[in-house]
């Protein structure tokens, strides 16, 4: 389990840290994380359309000049010939002009031939322009690919997507059987090229898998293949040497390993036939079929990782015992704001209390929110333990961090959130800046805390407000292995917990994980409340276990 939860600036909490300290924090990246967030991807989208159209004329344009270069039409080359005449006559004498003829000569060259050649030369510097334009570009990092493979085969590893109907141009997945287009076809080096990247990103399974399908399908067609950046040619040899690589490294990880960590993943047999026969495998096998579901407890890692990605799935692993407790209400917390217009909660865990509020952000506060974050996106991080930043494969996404300034709408989520919790939400003083997130494909956050270790009790992470500001069609859900509560993203819901109890110890059961992005857009702003500042609002009792509730119950 990551000991997570992230900010961007070590371990101090951001109530401690200035608004300038963030803007001064906000400096961009040369070129932006495509591979982590949809809208930096959307954006490299509509700038290759620039792109492209900008290729087109110059191309177009260096047609005619080839063209008219080719004609002998060249103006620079009819502007010489003309002075040469001149030159001949004798123009480089000082009398040249008394000659009324020679006069009009010298003039006639300037008048007829200059402005075909001005015409030529700005031509020529509209192509200089463009290629100016051209060379600025800053193309994006091959590490974006190799991110986005990644992510590709992450999906397959929660999934399981069906790779013969993905060389079909077709995606299909164990979260719905209705396929969804492909509408550019994956080459065999495509699937070669995400299968070493899987291998690369420790995610062993996908890459046995991938280069499997890549090997067949050459040697299938048994043709040479290109590779996307090497001008190397791809045999079906090649292909086979690193498949076979590729399942020994696999066997010899499952081996020495056990089938997953938060660091690797493996397929729980062998693929080498020998190996599989192996009594431990089937022995372990048997075990994880017999394995009970730990709930209201925390398990092993291996434990947590298996039951938040079978979460992830959309499966219920809850008994009827604790389901047919949960419900849901129209609250309002005696506040006029809501009077009107309550809001829907659903209770989805009684103990540790965690709920959704429907409706909590609008479609349009959404939007506006997404805009606004945009410009700030980074790649996001986890804090060590060391209080350093990380990028890893455990967390990958884009985040900004927005002062209530930055908004129109932030100040009054602030007081939405007063209002239905009953906290003190104030930035600076109990609560951090808002920090908005957004994934892209295969984005995710591997099981962890929110809590971060501090120093001070003051700034311990007492409750999690988090509202997704998008729809996910598909995957995206926000999961607590240990309590069996899948929550799919709704635009404008929110969903709250609390990360200690009223002693302020750390609640092991709020562990979660953000589930890989299989399909869409997601969008999420956490609003993390802190111990300090609430002491009013709850009430410390240092000898009791109790969980926080009051008063959305
Ligand atoms: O995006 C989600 O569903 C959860 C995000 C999360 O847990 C976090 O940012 O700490
Ligand atoms: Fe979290």
């Amino acid at each position: 389990m990551t000991e997570a939860g992230a900010t961007g600036f070590g371990w101090r909490p951001l109530t401690n840290v200035t608004p300038e300290e963030i803007e001064k924090g906000r400096n961009l990246p040369d070129s932006p994380p495509v591979a982590t967030s949809t809208y930096h991807l959307t954006e490299l989208l509509q700038q290759e359309i620039q792109v492209v159209t900008r290729l087109r004329e110059l191309a177009d344009e260096l047609m005619t000049a080839q063209q008219a270069l080719q004609k002998g039409e060249c103006f620079f080359r009819r502007y010489l010939t003309s002075w040469d005449e001149l030159e001949r006559g004798g123009a480089r004498c000082d009398e040249f002009v008394y000659h009324p003829l020679h006069a009009y000569a010298l003039t006639k060259h300037l008048s007829l031939r200059w402005p075909a050649l001005q015409e030529a030369t700005r031509r020529l510097h509209n192509h200089s322009h463009h290629l100016e334009w051209i060379l600025g570009r800053e193309a994006s990092a091959v590490r974006e690919l190799d991110l986005l493979a990644a992510g590709v085969a992450r999906l397959h590893d929660y999934y399981s997507l069906n790779l013969t109907a993905l060389t079909q141009s077709n995606l299909i997945s164990l979260l719905s059987s209705q396929p969804i287009p492909i509408t550019i076809p994956i080459s065999v080096s495509d699937l070669n090229y995400i299968g070493s990247r899987a291998a690369a990103a420790n995610i062993w399974n996908s890459g046995v898998d991938f280069l499997g399908v890549a090997l067949k399908l050459s040697l299938e067609n048994n043709t040479s293949l290109q590779q996307p950046h090497s001008p190397d040619t791809l045999e079906p040899q090649h292909l086979a040497t690193m498949f076979n690589r590729t399942v020994q490294m696999h066997d010899q990880l499952l081996e020495r390993k056990g089938r997953r960590s938060k660091h690797h993943s493996a397929h729980p047999l062998p693929i080498n036939t020998t190996l599989a026969k192996k009594r431990k495998y089937h022995k372990r096998v048997k075990e994880k079929g017999e394995e009970a579901v730990v709930l209201g407890r925390a398990g092993t890692q291996l434990q947590g990782i298996e039951q938040s990605m079978t979460l992830c799935r959309g499966h219920d692993i809850r008994p009827v015992n604790i389901t047919s407790h949960l419900y849901c209400r129209y609250i309002n917390n005696g506040s006029p704001l809501y009077l009107i217009g309550p809001l829907r909660m659903e209770v989805v865990s009684l103990v540790p209390y965690i709920v959704t509020l429907q409706g909590v952000v609008t479609s349009r506060e959404a939007q506006d929110i997404k805009v606004t974050s945009a410009a700030f996106l980074e790649a996001s991080s986890t804090v060590r333990f060391n209080g350093g930043k990380e990028i890893s494969y455990q967390r990958t996404s884009s985040t900004a961090w927005l002062y209530e300034h930055n908004n129109n709408y932030l100040k009054q989520l602030t007081t939405r959130i007063e209002t239905l919790l009953g906290v003190s939400a104030q930035e600076h003083v109990s609560a951090e800046a808002y920090q908005v997130v957004n994934y892209g494909a295969g984005g995710h956050y591997t099981v962890h805390h929110d809590t971060l270790s501090v120093p001070y009790l003051t700034h311990l992470r007492i409750a999690t407000f988090l509202v997704y500001l998008s729809d996910v069609p598909q995957g995206g859900w926000t999961v607590f292995p240990w309590l069996g509560v899948g929550v799919a993203p709704k635009q404008g819901s929110a969903l709250v917990w609390y990360n200690v109890n009223r002693a302020g110890v750390k609640d092991e059961l709020v562990y979660h994980a953000a589930c890989p992005v299989l399909f869409g857009d997601k969008w999420v702003i956490n609003k993390w409340l802190h111990y300090g500042g609430q002491t009013l609002k709850v009430p410390c009792l240092p000898d009791s276990q109790s969980h926080i509730a009051l008063p959305l119950n």
